[in-house]
């Protein structure tokens, strides 16, 4: 392997760390792993009870997942003992970078002493090791029974927003409230305000992710998503399932075509409470939303692409997101980047992006079965089945739309080792291995980054101080040669740069935990 330019081992400022006692990596690596890890065990067993007897390969299968089980509990164990990291002995590509990394960078590491990006990154590896030396486990996913279960949680809110998306803003007209507001070109305050909401719409739905959540309890991620969606459940619930609510910029601006109706719409507005997404606003500690509109308003049938973060409800808004960038005409392709593998619970693989888009044009429809990997998933209505004719066609019609993307390859969703290595993305331009990713994403327009653990990639997962600028604490990442970039991602990591001085001090007053609640945010961007 070629040495690296900058030593994976060794960031620029001291690394987050389980050996910091009472730091979030510490508690991540001390409670949770474990939690998740155990969570694992109990799946692949729940899986291999479930196996068909008529299934000849029964018998094969369940002793491959005991050793699974085995496996998994054996990991746990050098986890909870902080037990030096051994190599990888599976055959994946990307084997040889993780054990030459290993070699290299981590002799006689271990998770304690190792950074806790390290750590954790090596943790969901050595997961998948543990299918991947199977002949029958090796595409299972023990992640996928728990992000269906949320996001089927979530199913207000995604018809919530697909009903505000499709359906026509009066019996006369059959274009749908983006369309409208879009129509107007990528000048008109109809586009802007879009884009201001689902930004944030886009940023907050980074909030619910499962490896947060331990035990996820669904109420509390409908709660979530019903105060971030608020007025549009209003308008849902009081049975108004059309555009007339007049609180999200979906539904009010210029779709009554007449900039007037617009504005005494908003007058009377300003005698109201804020929205739920306008008091959320006060929570983005760095709010470049202003600079990003300013790139966005600029292109021109661009090409962007979103790294993504969580499957379910996260997923779901950006796709929605992608989608205006698209019908606004501010980008003809959108490359999205999902993992090869399982990776931190939630996170999204090719077959999460497939499954999703399938669900939404498949409402209300009878289906036969779901397939993971093995046959033991199955279920026998549509995972979204909403009652109203008109919700349903409203997810139809989104999921229609969202399939005739990626037929035509205006949308675009691939895979790529890098995202799911040890290394910060500082190494991107320099790493020999993520050559052919970094040159395909140097013709974007636009990097999206979403979530948290991207986040940390971006700065390097390491100790800066709060006032730091984001530019620097990228590296090269803000190179003259790089694409703009941006990242939406709620505060789960003790982590947080580009925060003006006295932020930091003035929201440790507010919230203690603000750093890693998933309450606060940042929307950073990199010209
Ligand atoms: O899904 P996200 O937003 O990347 O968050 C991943 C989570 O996992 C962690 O990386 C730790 O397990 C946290 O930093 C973060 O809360």
């Amino acid at each position: 392997m070629t040495t690296l330019s900058f030593d994976p081992s060794h960031p620029p400022k001291a690394p987050l760390s389980g050996s910091n006692c009472g730091s979030f990596g510490y508690t991540t690596l001390q409670r949770r792993l474990p939690v998740i890890v155990s969570k694992i065990v109990d799946d692949v067993y729940r899986a291999y009870n479930a196996l068909s007897d008529t299934d000849p390969l029964k018998a094969e299968k369940e002793q491959e997942a005991k050793k699974i089980i085995e496996t998994i509990g054996g990991l746990r164990y050098e986890l909870q003992r902080d037990k030096p990291f051994r190599p990888f002995t599976d055959t994946l590509p990307d084997v040889e970078e993780w054990n030459q990394t290993l070699a290299k960078y981590y002799p006689n590491s271990s998770w304690y002493k190792a950074s806790w990006l390290f750590s954790e990154c090596y943790l969901y590896r050595r997961v998948k090791e543990a299918f991947a030396l199977t002949q029958h486990w090796r595409q299972y996913d023990p992640f996928f029974e728990q992000k269906q279960t949320v996001f089927k949680s979530s199913q207000k809110a995604v018809v919530a927003i697909a009903v505000q998306l499709m359906s026509p803003t009066n019996e006369n007209d059959h274009l749908s409230a983006l369309d409208v507001l879009v129509s107007k070109g990528p000048e008109s305050k109809g586009t802007r305000e879009a884009f201001l909401e689902l930004t944030q719409i886009c940023l907050w739905g980074n909030a619910t992710d499962l490896s947060l959540l331990d035990n996820p309890d669904l109420e509390k991620v409908e709660e979530l998503q019903r105060r971030l969606m608020g007025n549009r459940h209003q308008a849902k619930n009081s049975g108004n399932s059309s555009n007339t609510n007049n609180d999200s910029s979906l539904s009010t601006s210029e779709d009554s075509s007449t900039v007037n109706a617009d504005q005494s719409q908003r007058e009377h507005r300003e005698d109201q409470e804020p929205t739920e997404l306008e008091k959320h606003a006060e929570k983005i500690l760095q709010n470049d939303t202003e600079l990003l509109w300013q790139k966005v308003k600029a292109m021109r049938n661009g090409r962007v692409d979103i790294i993504l973060d969580n499957a379910g409800f996260e997923l779901f808004v950006d796709l929605v997101f992608a989608d205006y960038l698209v019908r606004a005409g501010f980008a003809s392709t959108v490359d999205f980047h999902a993992k090869n593998i399982p990776w931190f619970v939630s996170d999204v693989i090719p077959f999460d992006f497939q499954w999703t888009i399938d669900q939404l044009y498949k409402a209300g429809e009878d289906e036969d079965k779901d397939n993971n990997a093995t046959d033991t998933s199955a279920t026998s209505t549509s995972f979204f089945n909403p009652s109203d004719v008109n919700e349903q066609k409203a997810l139809k019609d989104l999921g229609k739309r969202w399939q005739n993307y990626l037929q035509q390859g205006v949308w675009k969703v691939g895979t790529h080792d890098f995202w799911t290595s040890c290394f910060a993305f500082y190494h991107l331009p320099s790493l020999p291995s993520a050559r052919d990713l970094f040159q395909d994403m140097k013709k974007s327009d636009l990097w999206i980054f979403k979530g948290d653990l991207n986040y940390r990639k971006l700065v390097y997962d390491c100790q800066w101080p709060t006032t730091t600028p984001f530019t620097e604490a990228i590296g090269p990442l803000s190179g003259k040669d790089i694409p703009s970039l941006v990242s939406f991602r709620t505060c789960k990591a003790d982590v947080v740069v580009g925060l003006k001085s006295g932020v930091k001090e003035e929201v440790e007053k507010k919230a203690k935990d603000w750093m890693i609640s998933g309450e606060y945010a940042v929307i950073s961007f990199s010209p």
